[in-house]
């Protein structure tokens, strides 16, 4: 199955900032209890990489790496074992090395252009940054009427009480959102308490 596929079966994307790789173990099994098996790592710690490889001897755990604006980062996510490539905005260097290395890309737009971009490149599941500032549902529809074809994973603003709203649009495949694994709770080495709120996410979206 693609990972598009994957991701729009599972609806949620946790995005994940990782400042200890100690907490990357923990959070696996975490993500992985809760019936929601995929992460995207972001690269705005030093220990990105080093969390995405320790991730990665979970096969069961669907893995990407988030927050990636250059060839060099999507290189050590790829080394580390990761699987996609998701940035904040289309970046040209980060498309052409996803599609030299294989790497499946979920670009963030924010407007038709970066759309056309995105889809000149042949990307045609885009991740839409930052979604409620930006318009969120409303902005989503307008895009649907021009470019049919391209689905939509927005992030930026999102929670268990809106989230709802955007997974009712059938051009969104699925929700990204640091929500799910929140900063304090892996601080506090909390995993039964990110367990519990993925749970409660994939409860609201079933
Ligand atoms: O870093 C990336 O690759 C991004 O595109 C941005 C993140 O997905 C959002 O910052 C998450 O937004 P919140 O759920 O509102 O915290």
């Amino acid at each position: 199955m693609s990972i598009e596929q994957q991701i729009a079966d599972l609806k949620l994307v946790p995005v994940i900032k990782i400042t200890d790789p100690a907490h990357a173990a923990p959070l696996a099994e975490a993500l992985i209890a809760a019936g929601l098996p995929v992460a995207e790592v972001t690269f705005r710690t030093d220990c990105a990489a080093e969390a995405i490889k320790i991730m990665s001897n979970y096969k069961d755990l669907l893995l990407g790496a988030g927050t990636v604006i250059n060839a060099q980062q999507v290189e050590e996510a790829k080394n580390a074992g990761a699987t996609f490539i998701i940035s904040p905005g289309f970046s040209p260097e980060v498309s052409k090395a996803c599609l030299e290395s294989g790497l499946i890309y979920f670009p963030g737009i924010a407007s038709p252009r970066d759309i056309q971009d995105a889809l000149a490149d042949g990307w045609k599941t885009l991740k839409f940054f930052p979604a409620e500032a930006l318009g969120g549902v409303k902005t989503l529809k307008a895009f649907a009427a021009p470019y049919p074809g391209i689905k939509f994973v927005p992030t930026g603003g999102i929670n268990a009480d809106n989230v709802g709203q955007y997974l009712e649009l059938p051009q969104v495949q699925a929700c990204g959102g640091s929500w799910m694994v929140p900063n304090k709770l892996m601080d506090e080495g909390d995993f039964a308490g990110i367990t519990e709120i993925a749970k409660e996410a994939l409860n609201k979206v079933k």
